[in-house]
């Protein structure tokens, strides 16, 4: 079998970061098998476990693991699923060793490599082997009369054998049974000649299995209309989506296309590894470090194009400089997911259990909706343009900034600009097209989350260079008339709106939309929205700002709008610039003007709020001041009462100093407390007559209602009145100044009882010297007479104490007091 001795050494011809690395050369087979095993695995674990995790994929058990393993494993011969050994296909050219059979589902290099020991057994396998003998050794005359892509293509042959072998031990179901054996029967019919040549029509013919595993997840646009680029792409994978779960299958064949600025790496050089393509590092150059200071700075480097930064991140430049690329975003990890296997870190969309946005219909292209199909047939034509860009330098993209098409927001294409698609750095639709065909979740690159305060949000699940296009805002295509009705009669209950203004009168609704009509607002944004026209067509897309996208980051942008519903909406973006509400960047002489406004209705609050804290103030004062037998007055404002209260105030003080017989009746009083003092009662002050006349009736009638039943039931003198009056006038100056007459009325009453205690006391007393002195002057006097004077003098003291308790009428004929009260009286 010398003939069927490969001499050349693959190294990364398969799609699979598993069979990437596979040497087929025995020589050099033993020497090396190990470090390729790490060289063909991701630098981190992510990878790794990225195969485990699914549970779907075969684990790759070390070389030395696996000849440890045949050597104790007698030697058998398989049938069936084993019969379609990669060995044999492979022509093993290993010195076989004894026992050298393996599972299949155990592949390595080795595997593949090594299954001589069954070519006596396997006639299939047999035909498969000179099959891939020819693909390497044909004669130099036999390919000749081939065309000479052949060759080219022979190493997919084995590849293809090799993916359908590498299902067959990853899947391991009913479907990869199948799917065996009608890869065998279909090989088994064939002759070897012919089996080239009947390459293409496979490739034509997959079967749904093939596409949905080369295609792998649909991803979440599975709506997504695709613009003209994608003419120059296959027909569409199976339609319906598939998620997460099937990620890491995708790799395992690419869609064969014309050059794309995405697709230009791995077909024009090496292919993209795995975890380049899937999970955290998608997008990420490996020598961007997001968590070292200025780790961003490295992203902004690059190129503001999108195609420029993907195909610096397929690993083609700075990824085979390095051994190990950076760690992803652990934020995402620690924030958004528990981490328990690595699997799920390649399953960014939903979980169970997560909420789902409610009535969203997605709706992945634009729909003209009403009398916006006219404007929009009637809008003005855009003139054709062409750029003049020249070729880029090598590893510089063409199409900068400079480009005359991307100033005038037109996006490049084979029309319009003079540089291939490769050099051209203005085609982010196209760019996006490309990704959303293949449709996987990291392809897609972003996912739906729902976040604290604002409802629903975007995150992205890969990186983003700054510029590089994210997704496009598409919904409804609606005039300014429509947009008004709707805010009118549909929305007007609404919290959120997805209204965005396309072009002058046309509106994009995205109720109905993208899934970019979840992005939210912040005021420091990472996004920026932009239109673009694709082929005349405006578009609206989603781009990464400046500082790029990282994994796992939300996507923002500024709103930036006028009046997003009828009043403005807090913002809750956190962004230390915040401007506190969801509402337009205003320019500098709107700035000053909403400045000033603000200013002034912070100065009207401030006054308002100072009058209500005097308010409280003066209404605590005034409940203090009046003590419990306030009833609730509240105090007067009014400035002219307040000021006749002030005066009236100062002209009794004057008056109760000037007056001698105010101080006269004061000494004569001795034991009432000063502030009992009687004023002067000036002549001619009518307003204070008129006040002090109804002080006067209450008193009266307090006098007779008072619980205290004051024994001065004879009607008071005029004098007694004065004092009384006195008093009560005094009390309410003390008052804070409620206006209310019936104020007055209450206040006096209440000085008046108090001023019975303290003549009860003083008329017990002298009641009780008076009898002692009539006992003293009968005893001495007469003893044996009776005592009348003593009597009378008990008969008084007795009345007046009765009086006093309100009990009886004091004693005396007909109840009036006898003569002897008289003195009492005077004794005031
Ligand atoms: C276009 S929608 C964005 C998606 C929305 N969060 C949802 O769940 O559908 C705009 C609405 O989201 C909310 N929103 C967006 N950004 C916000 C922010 N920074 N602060 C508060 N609310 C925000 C507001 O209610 C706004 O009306």
């Amino acid at each position: 079998m010398a003939a069927h001795k490969p001499s050349m050494t693959r190294s990364s011809s398969t799609d699979s970061s598993a069979l990437s690395n596979i040497d087929v050369s025995p020589a050099q087979k033993r020497d090396s098998s190990s470090d390729r095993v790490s060289a063909s695995t991701p630098p981190t674990s992510l990878a790794e476990t990225g195969s485990l995790g699914s549970g779907k994929v075969g684990k790759m058990p070390a070389l030395d693991e696996v000849e440890e393993d045949s050597e104790r494993r007698p030697k058998r011969v398989r049938s069936g699923i084993s019969t379609y050994n990669l060995k044999k296909l492979s022509d093993a050219q290993l010195p076989a060793t004894a026992g050298s059979s393996r599972n299949v589902s155990g592949l390595t290099g080795r595997t593949l490599v090594d299954g001589r020991d069954q070519e006596e057994t396997t006639p299939f396998g047999s035909k498969v082997d000179e099959a891939m003998h020819m693909d390497w050794e044909l004669p130099a005359g036999a390919s000749q009369k081939k065309s000479p892509g052949r060759l080219q293509r022979k190493p997919s042959v084995k590849d293809r054998v090799k993916k359908v072998a590498g299902k067959v031990g990853s899947v391991l179901g009913k479907r990869g049974r199948d799917v065996l054996e009608a890869g065998k029967r279909r090989l088994g019919k064939k002759d070897v000649e012919d089996e080239a040549a009947e390459e293409d029509e496979e490739e034509e013919e997959l079967p749904r299995w093939k596409k949905e595993l080369d295609t792998g997840a649909k991803g979440l646009l599975d709506e997504m209309d695709l613009d003209a680029d994608v003419d120059l792409l296959p027909p569409p994978p199976a339609k319906r989506a598939r998620l997460s779960g099937k990620a890491p299958l995708r790799e395992i064949s690419q869609p064969k296309s014309a050059p794309s600025p995405l697709t230009k790496a791995s077909t024009a050089g090496k292919r993209m590894k795995k975890w380049q393509k899937e999970g955290l590092y998608v997008g990420q150059d490996p020598d961007f470090d997001p968590t070292a200071p200025g780790g961003r700075k490295k992203l902004q480097k690059k190129r503001p194009d999108s195609s420029a930064s993907d195909a610096t991140l397929t690993g083609n430049s700075s990824a085979s400089k390095r051994s190990f690329v950076t760690l992803p975003m652990f934020s995402y990890l620690d924030k958004q997911r528990d981490f328990i296997i690595p699997f799920d870190v390649f399953a960014p969309s939903f979980k169970k259990g997560d909420e789902k946005p409610k009535d969203w219909h997605q709706l992945n292209k634009n729909r003209l909706v009403g009398e916006a199909r006219e404007l929009w047939e009637k809008s003005e034509k855009l003139p054709a343009s062409m750029c003049v860009c020249q070729p880029p330098d090598v590893g510089d993209q063409g199409c900068d900034d400079h480009c005359l098409n991307r100033v005038m927001q037109y996006e490049c294409n084979d029309e319009n600009c003079n540089l291939p698609a490769s050099d051209c750095g203005n085609r982010s639709f196209s760019e996006l097209a490309t990704r959303m065909k293949k449709g996987g979740a990291f392809d897609v690159g972003v996912e739906v989350l729902k976040t604290e305060n604002r409802g629903f949000g975007v995150r992205s699940c890969r990186t983003f260079a700054p510029g590089q296009i994210i997704m496009e805002y598409t919904g409804e295509i609606i005039s300014e008339g429509e947009c008004q009705r709707r805010m009118r009669e549909e929305y007007q209950d609404k919290q959120c709106y997805y209204l965005m203004e396309l072009e002058r009168g046309l509106i994009i609704d995205g109720t109905k939309g993208s899934m970019a009509r979840f992005i939210n607002h912040s005021c420091e944004p990472n996004c920026e929205v932009r239109m673009v026209k694709v082929n005349g067509t405006p578009r609206m897309g989603v781009f990464a700002g400046e500082d790029g996208i990282v994994t796992g980051e939300e996507l923002t942008y500024d709103y930036n709008f006028d009046n997003f519903g009828k009043t403005r909406q807090i913002c809750y973006c956190g962004a230390p610039n915040c401007r506190g509400y969801l509402s337009k960047r205003l320019n500098a002489s709107e700035i000053k003007k909403a400045a000033k406004e603000e200013s002034e209705r912070k100065r009207k609050a401030a006054e308002e709020a100072q009058r209500h804290a005097e308010d409280e103030e003066r209404k605590k004062r005034v409940k203090t001041d009046r003590g419990s037998s306030w009833r609730g007055w509240v105090a007067v404002d009014d400035p002219e009462t307040k000021e006749r209260l002030k005066q009236e105030k100062k002209e009794r003080e004057e008056a109760e100093k000037s007056s001698s017989r105010a101080q006269r009746l004061a000494a004569r009083r001795g034991s009432l407390p000063a502030t009992e003092k009687a004023p002067v009662i000036k002549k001619g002050d009518s307003q204070r007559r008129k006040t002090l006349t109804i002080e006067n009736k209450t008193v009266r009638k307090t006098s007779t209602e008072s619980a205290d039943g004051a024994t001065f039931s004879k009607p008071a003198s005029r004098k007694s009145h004065t004092r009384t009056l006195s008093t009560g006038s005094k009390f309410t100056e003390d008052l804070p100044r409620p206006t209310s007459v019936h104020s007055t009325a209450a206040v006096t009453r209440k000085t008046e009882v108090s001023v019975t205690k303290v003549r009860q006391q003083s008329i017990s007393e002298e009641i009780a010297a008076v009898e002692k002195t009539a006992e003293v002057v009968e005893k001495t006097v007469n003893k044996k007479r009776k005592r009348p004077l003593l009597d009378a003098a008990k008969s008084i003291g007795q009345a007046v104490k009765n009086g006093l308790k309100g009990n009886e009428k004091p004693q005396g004929a007909n109840g009036k007091l006898k003569q002897s009260t008289l003195s009492f009286g005077k004794m005031q």
